[in-house]
């Protein structure tokens, strides 16, 4: 079968979700903020710290484009429906679930979190715009859309097997 390509804003569970969904299907997963940190031997953070937001969404397209085998989970960056090129690769490699959390959700979710550097400063305040922005183009990337709000890991993977047929 074609790939699942897991989307959604910072904390709505796309790694998270995506390791269970792979184990309950039994098949590889492969996240690209992951693949990222392998090859370039840095932490996301450190990747924006020394070499700027635009390296990385260089390697996040090209890592887009080499993940592009089927029978796979992919689980993507947040930021990564941001290019047209990116919706593009994902639209034509696979199937598009977005994760949809709703903004206090997420606040909640990365309230102790300090590892996404786009959230540095107030991080309600960068969570508000940056949903704001994003939040049309999650929905017009993606294939099905799947709400988490107050569902667990499981759940939210038997919701995701049971809309694609595949219980
Ligand atoms: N359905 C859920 N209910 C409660 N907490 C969740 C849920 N899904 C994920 N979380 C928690 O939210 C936090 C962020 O999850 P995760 O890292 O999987 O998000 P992500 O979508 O991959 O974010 P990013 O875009 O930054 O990679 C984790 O602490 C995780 O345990
Ligand atoms: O939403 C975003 O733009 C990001 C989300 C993370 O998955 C990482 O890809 C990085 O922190 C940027
Ligand atoms: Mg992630």
């Amino acid at each position: 079968m074609k790939s699942i390509y897991l989307t959604g804003f910072m904390g709505a569970g796309k790694t998270t979700i995506g390791k269970a969904l792979g184990e309950y299907l039994e098949m590889p997963v492969f996240d690209t903020d992951e693949e990222i940190e392998k090859i370039e031997k840095q932490t996301i953070s450190e990747i924006f710290e020394q070499q700027g937001e635009a390296y990385f969404r260089a390697c996040e397209t090209r890592i887009l484009g080499e993940l592009s085998k089927d029978d796979a989970v992919i689980t993507t960056g947040g930021g990564i429906i941001c290019r047209d090129e990116n919706r593009k690769l994902l639209k034509n490699q696979g199937i598009v679930i977005f994760l949809f959390a709703s903004e206090e959700e997420i606040s909640k979710r990365l309230e102790r979190d300090e590892t996404r550097p786009l959230l540095r400063g107030d991080k309600l305040e960068r969570i508000g715009t940056l949903y704001q922005e994003r939040l049309p183009i999650y929905k017009q990337a993606a294939d099905y859309i799947i709400d988490t709000n107050g569902k667990g890991i499981n759940e939210v993977v038997k919701e995701i097997v049971g809309c694609l047929n595949l219980q």
